[in-house]
């Protein structure tokens, strides 16, 4: 849940986020939510540059039968436990960064474990603190990291992901602590 004021997402006098089934019960739209992105998720996901079109397409992809604005980023503040990401003003420029840094060095390509695991942290954790979307950011970044270490040569292993650790590394990574998160990664990547 995200703590949004007035939020021009939600049906007015809710959290609950306007969808394109009309659903108003958080529980039905979170059910919805969860198998339609799982069946999408299952699907080829967009081919693209590793830039933000690609990241923009994936989200898209995974959304397209929820929201209405899937693939587009969010106009709102929002925060989580107390943490508040990107201001919805500075999304582009501080997205057009964090990519152009990606391209411009070897896109953590040709590098050994260390070194992607390494770069893999770094730009996790800024583009959490980011946060372009109104919803479905973890999705998102999941989906393209795991593009990310395809081409690098150093797959991720999702089946061995445990949700709730993956969390307090994100969480704990949002204040500039990345040791877990970076251990968290190097054992998803293949030895
Ligand atoms: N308090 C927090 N501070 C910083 N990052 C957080 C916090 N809580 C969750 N996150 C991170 O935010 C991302 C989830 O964002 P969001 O809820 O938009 O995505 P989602 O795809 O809808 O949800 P989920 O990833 O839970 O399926 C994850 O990377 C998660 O680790």
């Amino acid at each position: 849940m995200y703590e949004a004021f007035k939020d021009p997402y939600c049906y007015p006098g809710t959290d609950v986020l306007r969808n394109r089934l009309n659903l108003t019960d958080p529980a039905d739209l979170e059910a919805f939510e969860t198998e339609i992105t799982t069946a999408r998720a299952t699907e080829p996901l967009p081919n693209g540059r590793f830039g933000i079109a690609h990241y923009r397409a994936i989200h898209r992809h995974l959304f397209q039968d929820v929201y209405v604005w899937a693939g587009n980023f969010r106009t709102v503040r929002i925060a989580k436990g107390g943490n508040a990401f990107c201001y919805p003003e500075y999304i582009e420029p501080e997205m057009v960064k964090l990519f152009a840094q990606l391209s411009a060095g070897d896109g953590l390509r040709q590098r050994n474990r260390e070194g992607f695991v390494d770069g893999a942290t770094t730009f996790l954790a800024d583009l959490n603190q980011i946060h372009p979307f109104r919803e479905g950011n973890g999705r998102t970044q999941l989906a393209f990291m795991t593009l990310l270490a395809d081409r690098a040569g150093h797959p991720l292993t999702l089946e061995l992901l445990n949700p709730e650790a993956m969390l307090q590394a994100m969480i704990a990574s949002f204040h500039g602590q990345t040791a877990l998160l970076r251990a968290l990664l190097h054992d998803l990547t293949a030895a």
